[in-house]
């Protein structure tokens, strides 16, 4: 099986995206997991381009030891020595020459006839051999270009001694056929035309900037170029993340291989969309939050009876996390009854059924279904009819200079009594939660604690959810006052007795399992 190699442009071309602006330690930092994904190439920028691109280009090449290092250089003598000043130190030095070839940007852009474009072209790349082991030599505009151009082209420079020939589709015209077309044509046409690596470099306009990539590689490329998240000039370029899965899941298909350490394609997407300020989608193919959730119902109970059912691939293969039925509108019985076991709670088949109900009711109002939602609702069906302790009054003394000092009173529906208890806080909140520990005799974990106005207006309802932990068990609690610290007080006393239930029917249940059948 042949291998195809990958030529990642994130610092050069996705750094053209508008807005991205990386610094040399950026650029530096994502390299470094670059390399780690095992590209062949990094584009590490355009070094004539400006005195913080030269240091970047510089940085990465003396950074990184297995990729070759490139950058872009036009087809002039200045941009050349740029280049070998900044890589001359590194480990693999190359360079990246271009020239349009185009009708379009011969005649309006470059103003040169054909003739100097083919001899600019090749005095480029001669220069360029001088010093660089690795030159590329690129065709902008090649998706455009006469293809008898094209092959002229190609001759001069594979004769100035062009290590790689890039194809590009600078605009994003190209049609999968049509992209493929051109390397066959390339391959038949071009005497020799195995002494260089072809290479595949597409933009997205027209979104199919994947799919021409894997048109090349199908006529005969061994090289593909572009970036992760797919991040580039206008609507960016090829995803590499993409191409690299299709190859990986369709390998039968496509019967080549890569090197790419797989497993580094989350963590690198990560990166890349943190630094450069660009938010992956949650419906982008392989690297999107969503790329690997399950919300419809058929296709939950089929991912839990097997998950090739609907995933043909696994998210794990890409450093993701597992795969996610997320609970919402389209759930089906089948996942809600699994999420639920995992979320520790054992309900027979009446049980789920009564539940499900009011999951699909919540869901007609809530966009997305959290685990404490599901909480919620469990313990509002099983818990609330048996309030152990019920919140009676709350009194708050408190000045800027002094702690806050609360205290509460709660009836406790075990003894009959009322109890009243007082305490500090680091805030008016903290010092509520403590003095309600006192009347409890414990204390519980805050995990969570959310206020948000129900109504509008200075008299509006306060809403305050918090969520409790204590040992293994988690439960929520939720408030509503006019006055968000009374608000407070009652979602916590509200969770507090969600653990006292909890726990006492565990105890129940317990008791019932360790009793002798027929005692
Ligand atoms: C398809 C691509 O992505 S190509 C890469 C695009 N990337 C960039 O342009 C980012 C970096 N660019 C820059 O910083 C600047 O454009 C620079 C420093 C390179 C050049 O800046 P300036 O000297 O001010 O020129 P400017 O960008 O306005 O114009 C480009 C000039 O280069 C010429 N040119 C364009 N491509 C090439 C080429 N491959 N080889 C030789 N000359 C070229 C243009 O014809 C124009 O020449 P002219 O001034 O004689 O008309
Ligand atoms: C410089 C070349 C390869 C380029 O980025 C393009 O044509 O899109």
């Amino acid at each position: 099986m042949r291998t195809v190699q990958f030529f990642d442009t994130t610092l050069r071309d996705g750094e053209q995206s508008p807005g991205v602006n990386l610094s040399t330690g950026e650029k530096v930092e994502i390299a470094l997991q670059l390399e780690k994904l095992g590209v062949h190439v990094i584009e590490a920028g355009f070094a004539a381009s400006s005195p913080g691109d030269f240091q970047s280009v510089q940085a990465v090449g003396r950074a990184v030891k297995k990729p070759v290092v490139v950058t872009l250089a036009r087809a002039v003598e200045k941009d050349i020595e740029a280049a070998w000043e900044a890589l001359k130190d590194a480990e693999h030095p190359g360079i990246h020459i271009f020239l349009a070839t185009s009708p379009i940007h011969r005649k309006y852009k470059l103003n040169m006839t054909k003739e100097q474009v083919l001899e600019r072209a090749e005095y480029a790349v001669r220069l360029a051999k001088k010093n660089f082991p690795h030159v590329e030599f690129s065709t902008e505009d090649g998706g455009r270009t006469e293809k008898e151009f094209l092959a002229q082209v190609a001759e001069r420079v594979i004769e100035a001694g062009a290590d790689v020939l890039n194809i590009p589709d600078t605009v994003g015209y190209m049609t999968p056929e049509e992209y493929a077309g051109i390397f066959r044509y390339l391959k038949q046409h071009v005497p020799n035309i195995d002494r260089v690596r072809l290479s595949a470099h597409c933009h997205d306009d027209l979104g199919m900037a994947v799919a021409n990539s894997l048109a090349a590689i199908e006529a005969g490329v061994e090289q593909v170029e572009g970036t992760i998240n797919g991040i580039g000039e206008r609507a960016g370029n090829a995803a590499l993340e993409e191409i690299a899965m299709a190859l990986k899941t369709r390998e039968s298909y496509y019967q080549v291989q890569t090197d790419l350490e797989l497993k580094e394609i989350a963590k690198t997407s990560r990166m890349v969309s943190k630094l450069t300020g660009m938010l992956v989608p949650g419906n982008k193919a392989v690297v999107g939050a969503n790329a690997f959730a399950h919300e419809a119902g058929i296709h939950q109970d089929g991912m839990l009876k097997n998950r090739s059912t609907y995933e043909i691939m696994s998210p794990e293969t890409v450093g993701q996390t597992a795969s996610q039925l997320v609970m919402g509108k389209h759930s089906g019985r089948h996942a809600f009854r699994d999420k639920l076991t995992q979320m520790g709670y054992q309900l027979n088949d009446e049980q789920i059924n009564q539940l499900f109900i009011r999951f699909k009711e919540l869901t007609d109002r809530k966009k997305r279904i959290e685990d404490e939602d599901l909480i919620s609702l469990v313990e509002e069906k099983w818990g609330e009819s048996q309030e152990v302790l019920t919140f009676e009054a709350v009194h708050l003394s408190y000045s800027s200079q002094l702690l806050p000092t609360a205290s509460i009173r709660i009836r406790d529906a075990r003894d009959g009594q009322v109890k009243e208890e007082a305490a500090c806080g680091n805030g008016s909140v903290d010092a509520i939660f403590k003095a309600v520990d006192r009347v409890v005799g414990e204390s519980m974990e805050l995990v969570d604690y959310k206020i948000h106005s129900v109504t509008h207006g200075t008299d509006a309802l306060g809403e305050v959810y918090v969520r409790l932990r204590q040992g293994d068990v988690t439960v929520q609690g939720r408030g509503v006052s006019t006055d968000v610290l009374e608000a407070s007080a009652r979602a916590y006393v509200n969770a507090v007795n969600r653990v006292l239930l909890r726990r006492d029917s565990r105890q129940e249940q317990l008791k019932k399992e360790l009793t002798p059948a027929g005692s």
